[in-house]
């Protein structure tokens, strides 16, 4: 079977999520006269990330940590795989349920490997198994083992931290990982950064994933479902990203994804239905010479310096490689790069950020695939514009410049305005 046929006729994803049900759950707080969420019932499919969203206390967190009993519903039964753990030992259930918070919930004084073994060591795993799980994890979130493992939380940076503490979630395999707010405490870049890698680690792993935002773009990008609460742990839609904003099912709803709709459908494009350019790559400490041959056949001026992994340093032009011997060991921290699993915002804002016309593209786990230009997305987001607008309404300036428009100029009247009719 050639290569292209494999990826043509690729299985169904491995799932080894577990299904939640949430049956009649209520959570009243003791104090308080009305429930943070009423009666509430919701079936999430094993192998799928949802995202809660809605506003400020509308019981997204409630919800959740009633998942993994973190707080206890006054009543309802939550399932897992349809086995009801209501009433199971809670951390028991915990451990089969990984927990990430915002900023990683790392403990300071521990490295990141001691992080990463803490529920295999209760599980009572042999040494040599937790550190194959430890660099395996690390390998996974794309960190290098060799650099990160010792490393103590203070020394990394918040995206970093926050890599670490979903490696930590999944130590013990767990078949469900529950996520408040993971990337709410990172820049935008570094945001986008780590939601590929959670898309990359789920369609590799296929676990039951649900995340709590604030945010309705991150909401959309990452859920294959997107559940929309209002006060009291209300649904007001629970459906995949595209049906939301194609039929918004209330006006809270409506009111919610905002005026922009048509907008948001960008961000539900991705990057990999763009075709993206191939690329030179070059490993550091080869020779400068062999590399200008293998760009200069390709038709490329430039190419990309990439580590053992793959993963991309800097993108020097054919001038700069020619100037040293070696390719060097040049980290550039500008980089614009984005995933596949990215949307086309994204590969925007990584572009903008990094003030290039263009950005390289890497698959799930960080290694480089090609690049993207800033025209070939622009192309398609004018395409995408033009076909949310109907022809008809697309009258154009020459049309107008030239008076050659039949229509009427709109014009616009306050409704106390006089109009002098004889004008
Ligand atoms: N321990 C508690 N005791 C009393 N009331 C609480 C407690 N925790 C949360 N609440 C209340 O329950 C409601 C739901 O809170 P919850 O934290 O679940 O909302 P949320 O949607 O996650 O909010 P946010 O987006 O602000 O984090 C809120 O009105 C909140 O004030």
């Amino acid at each position: 079977m050639t290569e292209s046929s494999t990826a043509s006729t690729a299985p169904a994803r491995t799932v080894t999520g577990a299904s939640i049900h949430l049956d009649g759950v209520m959570k009243q707080y003791r104090g308080q006269d009305k429930p943070a969420v009423a009666r509430l019932d919701l079936e999430i499919e094993a192998g799928n990330i949802v995202t809660f969203v809605g506003p400020s206390g509308c019981g997204k967190t409630t919800t959740l940590k009633m998942i993994n009993r973190l707080i206890e519903p006054t009543e309802g039964r939550i399932l897992i795989d349809g086995r009801d753990v209501t009433h199971e030992n809670p951390d028991k259930l915990r451990q089969s349920i990984g927990y990430v918070i915002q900023s990683g919930g790392l403990f300071p004084h521990w490295s990141v490997a001691k992080n990463i073994g803490a529920i295999p060591r209760v599980l009572g795993w042999d040494k040599k198994r937790i550190a194959e799980r430890v660099e395996y994890l690390l390998d996974l979130v794309g960190l290098d083992a060799a650099e990160f493992a010792d490393r103590l939380p203070k020394d990394m940076s918040g995206g970093q931290q926050q890599r670490v503490g979903v490696a930590r979630a999944l130590a013990a395999d767990p078949p469900i990982l529950l996520m408040d707010e993971p990337f709410g405490a990172v820049d935008p870049i570094t945001r986008v950064r780590l939601q590929d890698s959670l898309i990359g680690i789920q369609h590799e792993l296929g676990k039951t994933i649900v995340v709590v935002t604030h945010d309705f773009d991150e909401a959309t990008k990452l859920g294959d479902k997107v559940l929309i609460l209002s006060e009291g742990g209300h649904i007001e839609q629970y459906a995949p990203p595209e049906d939301i904003l194609a039929n918004p099912a209330t006006p809270f709803v409506e009111d919610f994804i905002g005026s922009g709709a048509t907008l948001a459908h960008l961000t539900l494009s991705r990057v990999r239905d763009v075709e993206a350019a191939p690329v030179t790559t070059a490993r550091v400490g080869e020779d400068s010479q062999t590399v200008l041959g293998r760009a200069h056949a390709a038709g490329h001026t430039w190419v990309v310096v990439v580590d053992n992994h793959g993963h991309p340093r800097a993108w020097p032009s054919l001038d700069e490689l020619a100037a040293k011997p070696q390719v060097s060991d040049y980290i550039d921290r500008r980089l614009p790069v984005v995933a596949r699993s990215s949307t086309l915002n994204d590969a925007l804002d990584s572009m903008l950020a990094a003030s290039q016309g263009g950005t390289l593209v890497t698959d799930g786990r960080g290694a480089v695939v090609g690049s993207l230009s800033i025209d070939t997305v622009m192309e398609v987001i004018r395409g995408q514009l033009s076909e949310a607008r109907p022809e008809e309404e697309r009258d154009g300036y020459i049309e107008h410049a030239e008076g050659s428009s039949t229509d009427e100029m709109p014009v616009i009247v306050a409704a106390d305005d006089e109009v002098d009719e004889h004008s």
